[in-house]
């Protein structure tokens, strides 16, 4: 087994030509491209997607290998995931030859591979660099070709980094030098969950509504920030997918993120002093107008170097821990705490900031004034309610929504009675029940 920690972008037309060029400039070791064939087999109640697995063969010269690769993590463009290769000698699918503790529980083995069936392919030309980049290998694949479903097919243009040895810090690194050219941005779907999409009829990917984070029970606060930095990067790269594939409401959802890292910071500002997040701040400065700017065509900002560099930034700070070195002791103890015990203050506070400022009968002008606030607030909400049930939180947040949107859309009619409302509703966080 082998864990496979690797950084995916997409490549954009453009950059295709100088693409080799660019990684060349590094001390590598150099591949000719090579043709991959790739089959992925799934049964008809798709248990192996049910179970996180993702299984093909490749065909390469006149070589095979089975692979199958197992739940793993995604944050940002960069995927931890167990892989087991096998090489075998024709086409066909040998199950027993892989560990047998990877499968699920109960799993028999014969009538699996039996109801196995090609499901989709990927056929693609990669060519490979193994770059020398710092203490580490690093090698860095570029394929291009296109994934199919039946009728349905998808181009495929990629570039995958990924560690052969060394450190993560070095992969990010390089990741943000070849960043600089422009061209690039990352990608968080693998091929295979690109096939399956197609392979389920390519649906129209939907929006998706903000919902609270639900870090795991006895998070720690340290675990519960990191828990809602993944939580915007995913809400990030999964509405840039769709923005640019011409969703124009994923724009505001892009925003929406942005400020859930925004609000993040603010939270845990007490105990990640500002200075760990200095860079990081001014990229998310320098990104924040273009986003609002409604006529930003996403084909050229996405692909564009401070865009992915503001990401990769993002996605570094949360692999390496990079608030660590300015965390003293004091505050460290802090991070240790509970998270949950750390959202009910911070919840309480965000609440009476919200009933100071809307506490009386507001003009048009003060609500507008108000909305940002209101805004970050309701951000609070969905990053610092996961301890409780859904039934509790959802109410009391959507009646803060809705005042939000109604300020938004300028609905004037609804302002008193939505902010009546919003005020009616008691803390559900001070409840009293032990949890
Ligand atoms: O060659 P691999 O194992 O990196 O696999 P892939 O065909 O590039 O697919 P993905 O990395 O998207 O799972």
């Amino acid at each position: 087994m082998s864990v496979e920690i690797e950084l995916k972008f997409i490549v954009s037309p453009a950059a295709i030509a100088t693409l080799p060029e660019r990684i060349a400039a590094w001390p590598n070791q150099h591949s000719a491209p090579q043709k991959l064939t790739n089959i992925y087999y799934e049964t008809a109640d798709n248990f192996l997607r049910n179970h996180d697995m993702g299984l093909r063969i490749r065909g390469f010269d006149d070589s095979y290998e089975m692979t199958i690769k197992t739940a793993g993590s995604v944050v940002g463009g960069l995927h931890q995931r167990p892989e087991y290769n096998v090489a075998i000698a024709k086409p066909v699918l040998a199950l027993k030859k892989f560990p047998a503790d990877i499968w699920p529980e109960g799993c028999k083995l014969a009538p699996l591979q039996k109801a196995l069936q090609p499901l989709f392919r990927t056929d693609f030309v990669r060519e490979k660099w193994v770059v020398t980049y710092g203490a580490s290998e690093i090698e860095i694949g570029f394929d291009q070709g296109e994934v199919r479903a039946g009728e349905l097919a998808e181009p495929l243009c990629e570039l995958e980094l990924e560690l052969k040895s060394g450190e993560t810090a070095d992969l990010l690194a390089l990741a943000a030098a070849l960043a600089e050219q422009g061209g690039l941005r990352q990608g968080s779907l693998s091929k295979a969950a690109r096939g399956y999409h197609l392979a389920q009829g390519n649906a129209e990917r939907e929006l998706r509504p903000l919902s609270v984070l639900k870090p795991a029970p006895k998070s720690t606060v340290e675990q519960g920030m990191v828990a809602a930095f993944e939580l915007a990067l995913s809400h990030w790269q999964y509405h840039e997918e769709l923005w640019l594939r011409g969703d124009k409401q994923a724009r505001r959802a892009v925003m929406e993120a942005i400020g859930l890292i925004r609000q993040a910071l603010v939270i845990f500002g007490g105990l990640v002093p500002r200075k760990a997040s200095t860079d990081l701040r001014a990229r998310l400065t320098a990104l924040e107008p273009l986003l609002v700017d409604k006529t930003t065509q996403p084909q050229e900002l996405c692909y564009g170097t401070e865009y992915l560099q503001c990401k990769l930034a993002l996605t570094s700070w949360l692999i390496t821990g990079a608030w660590r070195p300015f965390i003293d002791t004091k505050s460290q103890a802090k991070l240790d705490g509970s998270f949950k015990r750390f959202s009910d203050i911070m919840l309480g506070r965000s609440a009476s900031e919200l009933k100071e400022a809307f506490t009386r009968t507001l003009n048009e002008d003060e609500y507008q004034e108000q909305l940002p606030r209101l805004t970050r607030q309701v951000l609070a909400f969905i990053l610092l309610s996961g301890a409780y049930p859904d039934s509790e939180t959802g109410p009391y947040i959507d009646s803060w929504r809705e005042l939000q949107s109604a300020i938004a859309e300028r609905r004037q009619g609804w302002y008193e009675a939505s902010r009546k409302q919003a005020l009616s509703h008691a803390p559900f966080w001070l409840n009293g029940a032990v949890r």
